[in-house]
C-alpha cells in the first residue's frame, strides 16, 4: 500500500525570504534531459515522463528556474505525483485553434489506497444556504465531491443572519466560548453546526457591537475587508481551540486569504504543524486592499515585515496591504477556476496587479475547471422543472419551453429562446448582453434575461430596457435573484449567452450544456475551455458543443449567435444533434474532484 513519504515534522516556511528564490524542490515536470544544461532554454521537445504519465510540452522559450537541474527534473519527473496539468508553467500549448491547454497532466495516479483525507473548507459563501455567486456552488459540490470519496470534510461559514435557515438541519451551539483575538482585546464568539444537505457546517457568529455578519446582507459594507479578517481569524482560532488539525484547508477567495497567513505566522508556532493549505481564486478582480489598520487588527504587528512586497503589500498601490496576495504567497497550493483563466491572469495581463507575485509562486500555481453538481443540476432528475428529460429523450425539453413561455408571458410561436443568467455585472460583457437582445429580436428569436446587480446604476440600466422591451411578446428581462426560475430558463431555453468580457470557469455555460441549451459564449477563460465551435474547432464533431466568437465586439457577438440562430432554423437536425452533443459532456465534479485531491496529496507531502 502506498502511502507516501512520511511528513516533514514542520510545514516548509511559506514566504521566500526575497523574490527571487525558487523553491526547494522544483515541481515541474516537463522535462528536457536531453542536453542537460539547466540555462539551455526549454525547447519543449524532449520530454522524460514517469511511466504512465502524459506530460505536455513545455511552452517555447520558456528557461530553466536558476535552480533547477535536471537532476530535480527527472527526479520531479520520478516521482510522478505533481499535478502537472495543474500548473501553468507547463500548460501552455502551442498556438491552436482550441485550447486543450495541454494540460499535461497528471501523472498522478488515482491512489486506490489513498487514506482518507480531513478537510475543513472556510468560505463565505455556499449554496444554497448563502450565495452571491458561483463559488457558493463550487463549494457545495466540491464539498461532496470529495466526501463521496471518503474523505472526511468540514466547511466553517459565517452565521450571517440571512442564511437561508430552512436548508440547515439539526442547528445547535457546539462551542459557546470562543474567543478570537481582534485589536488589543478579544471578540466573544459562539459557534454552531448543522447539515446542509448532508454536509457538515459550523457557523461562526461573533457578539460584538461591528455586528460583523447579522447586516441582512453578505457583502456591500464599507468595513467588508476587516470583517472577513476577522472571520478568517475567527475559523482558524476555531480549528485549534477545538483540536482540529486538518490534513487539508481549503480556503476561497480574498475573504479567507488571511488563512495561511494566519496558520504560518500564529498557529504553526503554537505547534499546529499538520494542515497545509489549498486557496482557490475564483475570481482576481476582488482582492481585498486595505490599509495598516489591519496589521493592528488582525495582531499582524511587524509593518516592516508584513508591509513588503514580498508578503502583503499590494504590487500596485504602495499604502495598501493586499489579502489576497498574502493568500497566494502563503498558501501551499493556489488554484484558480480553468486552465486557461490561470495563464490569462499570470502571463496575459488579466492579474489585476498580481502577475509579479503569480510569476515569483508559479510552482504552486495552476488551473482546475470547475465541475457542476448533478444531483442538482441534472434534467433527468431536477424536482424544478415541470417536466424531467434526458439526451435519450429530448422532447421534453419542448414541454419545458412551453412552461416557460406560459410563466414569462412570452408568446408560444416557432422561434428559439436566448437565455442570459448572471450577475449584471461588466465581466459578464453587459453592452453585448444588451446588444443581443435586439439582435436576437431582429433576427427571429425570443430573449430571456435573468439578473442582478448591488450597483444601483446597473439594475436601473436594466429596469429602463426592461421598461422599453414591456410590449414585446417575445422578451422578458426578470431583475432579480431567482434560483427556481433558473433551473426553468436553462431547461425551457434554446441557448445560453455568455459574453464575457473576462470569465474565470463560468457555470452558467456548463449547467446550460446538461439542460442541452446551446452555449453561445466568448472565448476567453474557462469558456473556451469547455465550450467548443460547431463549426470552427479541432475537436471531433461529437466534441463540439456549441458557439463562440473571439472578439469583444457587436461584430463578434453576431458570428457566433447569427449562426446559432440560423442553425436552428436552417438545420435543425444538426442543432439537435449538438443539443446532444452537450448533455453528453462531461463537466460533474468527478474529474475536477481528482485534480483537488492529487492537489491536497502533492502538498500533504511537503
Ligand atoms: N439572478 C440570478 N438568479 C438565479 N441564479 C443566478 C442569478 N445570477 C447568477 N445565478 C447563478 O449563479 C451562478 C453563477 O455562476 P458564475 O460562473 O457566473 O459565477 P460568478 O461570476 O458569480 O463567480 C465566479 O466564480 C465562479 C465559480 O468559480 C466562476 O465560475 C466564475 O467564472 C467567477 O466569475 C450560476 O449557477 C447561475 O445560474
Amino acid at each position: 500500500m502506498e502511502t507516501g513519504p512520511a511528513r516533514p515534522s514542520l510545514a516548509p516556511a511559506p514566504v521566500p525570504s526575497d523574490a527571487t528564490q525558487a523553491p526547494r524542490r522544483p515541481v515541474s515536470v516537463a522535462i528536457d534531459v536531453a542536453n542537460g544544461d539547466p540555462e539551455r532554454p526549454l525547447s519543449g521537445a524532449a520530454l522524460v515522463a514517469p511511466e504512465g504519465a502524459r506530460l505536455d510540452r513545455r511552452p517555447a522559450g520558456r528557461r530553466a528556474e536558476p535552480t533547477e537541474t535536471p537532476a530535480d527534473w527527472v527526479e520531479a519527473a520520478e516521482t510522478g505525483r505533481l499535478p502537472a496539468r495543474l500548473l501553468t508553467a507547463s500548460a501552455t500549448p502551442e498556438p491552436a485553434a482550441e485550447p486543450d491547454l495541454a494540460v499535461a497532466m497528471p501523472a498522478v495516479p488515482d491512489h486506490p489506497a489513498r487514506p482518507s483525507l480531513f478537510i475543513v473548507q472556510i468560505t463565505p459563501e455556499m449554496a444554497p444556504i448563502a450565495k452571491v455567486g458561483g463559488l457558493a456552488d463550487v463549494v457545495f459540490g466540491l464539498s461532496r465531491e470529495l466526501a463521496i470519496r471518503g474523505n472526511h470534510v468540514e466547511i466553517i461559514l459565517p452565521k450571517y443572519d440571512n442564511l437561508r435557515y430552512d436548508h440547515i438541519f439539526e442547528l445547535h451551539e457546539v462551542y459557546r466560548d470562543l474567543w478570537v483575538p481582534w485589536y488589543e482585546a478579544a471578540i466573544h464568539c459562539t459557534v454552531f453546526f448543522g447539515f446542509v444537505h448532508n454536509r457538515k457546517c459550523f457557523f461562526i457568529e461573533p457578539h460584538s457591537k461591528d455586528n460583523f455578519f447579522g447586516r441582512g446582507s453578505i457583502y456591500g459594507f464599507p468595513d467588508d475587508v476587516l470583517r472577513y479578517a476577522f472571520f478568517s481569524r475567527a475559523a482558524i482560532e476555531f480549528l485549534w481551540r477545538a483540536g482540529k488539525h486538518p490534513d487539508i484547508i481549503h480556503c476561497h477567495d480574498w475573504q479567507t486569504a488571511l488563512v495561511p497567513v494566519y496558520l504560518y505566522e500564529f498557529y504553526q508556532p503554537l505547534g499546529m504543524t499538520h494542515p497545509r493549505v489549498c486557496l482557490t481564486i475564483h475570481n482576481f478582480a476582488h482582492q481585498g486592499l486595505i490599509g495598516a489598520e489591519l496589521l493592528r487588527a488582525s495582531g499582524l504587528h511587524r509593518p516592516d515585515y508584513f508591509f513588503d512586497y514580498h508578503r502583503l503589500r499590494d504590487n500596485r498601490y504602495a499604502n495598501a496591504l493586499n489579502l489576497l496576495k498574502g493568500g497566494v504567497v502563503y498558501a501551499n497550493f493556489v488554484t484558480t477556476v480553468s486552465p486557461r483563466y490561470a495563464v490569462e491572469v499570470k502571463d496575459q495581463g488579466h492579474g489585476f496587479g498580481l502577475e509579479p507575485t503569480l510569476h515569483t509562486h508559479h510552482v504552486k500555481y495552476g488551473g482546475v475547471v470547475n465541475g457542476v453538481d448533478y444531483d442538482m443540476w441534472n434534467p433527468e432528475i431536477d424536482r424544478q422543472i415541470p417536466v424531467q428529460y434526458g439526451v435519450d429523450r429530448i422532447d421534453g425539453k419542448y414541454d419545458n419551453k412551453r412552461a416557460l413561455r406560459h410563466r414569462l408571458m412570452l408568446a408560444d410561436n416557432e422561434k428559439p429562446i436566448v437565455a442570459f443568467i448572471g450577475r449584471l455585472d461588466p465581466q459578464k460583457g453587459l453592452e453585448l448582453v444588451r446588444h443581443a437582445i435586439f439582435y436576437t429580436l431582429e433576427n427571429r428569436g425570443q430573449f430571456v434575461l435573468l439578473g442582478s446587480s448591488p450597483d444601483p446604476r446597473i439594475n436601473a440600466d436594466f429596469w429602463g430596457l426592461k421598461r422599453m422591451l414591456n410590449d414585446s411578446p417575445d422578451c422578458h428581462l426578470e431583475i432579480g435573484f431567482d434560483e427556481d426560475l433558473s433551473h426553468l430558463i436553462y431547461a425551457g431555453a434554446d441557448m445560453m449567452l455568455v459574453p464575457s468580457r473576462f470569465e474565470p470557469c463560468g457555470l452558467t455555460q456548463l449547467v446550460a450544456l446538461r439542460y442541452g441549451t446551446i452555449p453561445v459564449v466568448r472565448a476567453v477563460g474557462g469558456l473556451a475551455d469547455t465550450v467548443f465551435d460547431k463549426d470552427h474547432s479541432s475537436r471531433p464533431l461529437h466534441e463540439r458543443n456549441g458557439y463562440v466568437f473571439q472578439d469583444y465586439d457587436y461584430t463578434g457577438l453576431e458570428s457566433a449567435l447569427g449562426r446559432a440562430l440560423a442553425c436552428y432554423y436552417e438545420y435543425p437536425e444538426h442543432f439537435r444533434d449538438l443539443m446532444k452533443n452537450a448533455m453528453r459532456s462531461d463537466y460533474s465534479w468527478n474529474r475536477p474532484g481528482q485534480d483537488y485531491l492529487n492537489i491536497y496529496d502533492f502538498i500533504r507531502d511537503r
